[in-house]
């Protein structure tokens, strides 16, 4: 089968600045922003004009890049101390996806080993990230579609593909490898409330490479599970513990539960980038909170009762017992645990 198209890309370096896809207006309208500073990056970050984990740590650094360009024009001679300040305010967007932390650490330890105008440097550095996960996400793709048998069926949840990470995908990686292998019957997408990566992105992304996708409610999975109509749940994450706990969109461990009960496989994929060993088991990782008013509304409608209030966490956490493979670039981890996830992570 021929090799899928892959175009589509969350974000763009160009002389005149950042461009990020707003993906808050997919897939309605396809519009670009041009951001030359590290704070409307920030924002931008903040407000999921970029969202998905390692689009986040891509996007966060070009941000030092253009801290760096401002910083050094402004002060050749001190420009540190402001790209210090720069940093931390981008490392506080978005509080789970560890890509971020860690992509803002890798530029600054750079940044401040250099002598001179760092830019040049800090762009060649940002580009290598870039590149260096497009090309994880096409290893986690063979890696993952090797573990799927012809004739499988698989669901996934919330948005993981080439506008969650630098191109191509992690959970929507495997599942367009596995499409091109000829090994699918059918894909099924989580809507994914409140904020509908799934209707708006996923179904999107899989449709502009013509791989059929089925839309469901987030409720209706379990049920599509009971049936027996998917072989594979297969999602993303925003970080993994050193124990194998996987944080990710709110949803997942629903549907990890309901994989395991109705004896269906569960696959997360995620570059190396995302695996956090700093931090012992799910329990330690931060849970962005997010406005009531994504609960309470649809399309900037209300759907609620005035007066009405939401509790909206945008990730939950898996443990690492409901699931059966975690995929990287690294390597295969099948049942996670601490011992297994430091082994893959020398
Ligand atoms: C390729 S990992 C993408 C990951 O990020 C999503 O969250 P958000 O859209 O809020 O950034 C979701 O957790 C996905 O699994």
């Amino acid at each position: 089968m021929e090799k899928l198209h892959d175009a589509i890309r969350a974000m763009a370096w160009t002389d005149a600045g950042l461009e990020l896809l707003d993906q808050r207006k997919l897939p309605l309208a396809e519009s670009w922003l041009v951001l030359c500073d590290c704070a409307s990056v920030a924002r931008a970050i903040r407000d999921m004009v970029v969202r998905g984990a390692p689009a986040i740590g891509i996007t966060a650094a070009y941000a030092a890049v253009l801290a760096a360009r401002e910083r050094y024009a402004r002060q050749p001679s001190d420009w540190r101390t402001g790209f210090a300040i720069d940093m931390q305010n981008l490392a506080q967007s978005r509080p789970t996806a560890v890509n971020l932390v860690w992509a803002v650490e890798r530029m600054q330890q750079l940044a401040f080993s250099l002598n001179g105008n760092p830019v040049p440097v800090l762009l060649s550095e940002a580009q290598a990230i870039h590149e260096q996960d497009i090309a994880a996400n096409y290893t986690m793709g063979e890696r993952g579609a090797a573990c799927i048998d012809d004739g499988s069926s698989v669901l996934t949840h919330c948005n993981t593909g080439s506008l969650a990470t630098g191109g191509y995908g992690t959970a929507l990686g495997v599942i367009r490898s596995a499409w091109s292998d000829n090994k699918l019957n059918a894909v099924y997408a989580d809507e994914t409330r409140p904020w509908l990566q799934g209707a708006r992105l996923t179904a999107w992304e899989l449709v502009q490479d013509s791989i059929p996708v089925t839309l469901l409610v987030d409720g209706a999975a379990a049920w599509l599970m009971q049936q027996g109509r998917v072989q594979w749940v297969i999602v993303g994450s925003d970080r993994i513990a050193a124990n194998g706990d996987v944080a990710n969109k709110i949803g997942t461990y629903a549907a990890a539960v309901a994989a395991r009960h109705h004896g269906v496989r569960f696959m997360v994929v995620a570059p190396s980038s995302t695996v956090d060993m700093g931090t012992a088991c799910g329990a330690d990782i931060p849970i962005e909170m997010r406005a009531e008013q994504e609960v309470l509304s649809a399309g900037g409608q209300p759907v609620a009762a005035n007066g009405a209030q939401a509790w909206n966490p945008a990730f939950d956490i898996t443990p690492a017992e409901l699931i059966d493979v975690i995929v990287t670039e690294r390597g295969i981890v099948e049942h996670p645990d601490t011992v297994k996830m430091r082994s893959l992570m020398v």
